[in-house]
């Protein structure tokens, strides 16, 4: 049986579109930029906050990439909780693999503070570590992040699933050596997760406790 889990955090344990969305759009008009539909942030996500900084100014208006970036960061710490929510069922799976004494741990791209201010009020006392996008090593899907969760965990990449909504989150699983589960639930859907070679993909979290619990290997 498998004894650790690594989570994605946005698009995975938590819908965090319209947070994200919102806070940008906000970064956007401060600078007198047109805005976007909410879902457009659906492809904007999953890079990093630079990236969605980037996609949502356009080739044409990088130049003021820096400002927008410190206004999101300024705006986004305000507001990060304002609409984010744990997905239905999420709550339950954590549960019940803690129950099962499998080791938990988030491995984001979200700036690192910001992920743990929103994993720590949404789900005190459930993961083992929290760890988001810093200086100190490169984000997803480079896998150094996802060794250094294991190390913390003190699990091999053997003993534990990658899980996660985008195609970045099944390249760091693949990076990494780990058996992958796409989750159809957040921003990007089954096609992108079976395109990038997701070892299982489901619909419903319920469904990663199955798979976890009921492992062989
Ligand atoms: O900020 C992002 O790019 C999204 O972070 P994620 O790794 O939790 O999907």
């Amino acid at each position: 049986m498998k004894k650790g889990c690594l989570f994605d955090l946005d698009g995975t344990l938590v819908d965090s579109l319209t947070d994200l969305a919102l806070s940008t759009n906000r970064v956007l008009e401060l600078h007198h930029l047109p805005t976007h539909e909410l879902s457009c942030y659906n492809q904007f996500v999953g890079n990093g906050v630079k990236k969605l900084m980037e996609r949502a100014l356009g080739s044409e208006h990088l130049d003021i990439l820096d400002e927008c970036l410190a206004d999101f960061h300024k705006i986004y710490e305000e507001h990060c909780l304002d609409h984010t929510l744990p997905y239905p069922g999420i709550v339950d799976l954590l549960e019940t693999l803690k129950a099962h004494d499998i080791a938990l741990a988030v491995v984001t791209n979200k700036p690192h503070h910001l992920a743990i201010k929103i994993v720590e009020h949404l789900f005190p006392d459930t993961f083992v570590t929290i760890l988001g996008q810093q200086d100190l090593y490169p984000i997803k899907p480079h896998p150094q992040i996802v060794h250094i969760a294991l190390m913390t965990l003190k699990k091999g990449r053997q003993e534990c699933y990658f899980i996660g909504d985008s195609n970045v989150d099944i390249d760091t699983g693949y990076q990494a050596d780990m058996e992958t589960i796409g989750v159809t639930w957040g921003f990007r859907g089954r096609k992108e997760l079976e395109d990038a070679g997701a070892d299982f993909v489901v619909d419903e979290p319920f469904e990663i406790g199955e798979i976890v619990l009921n492992d062989r290997s």
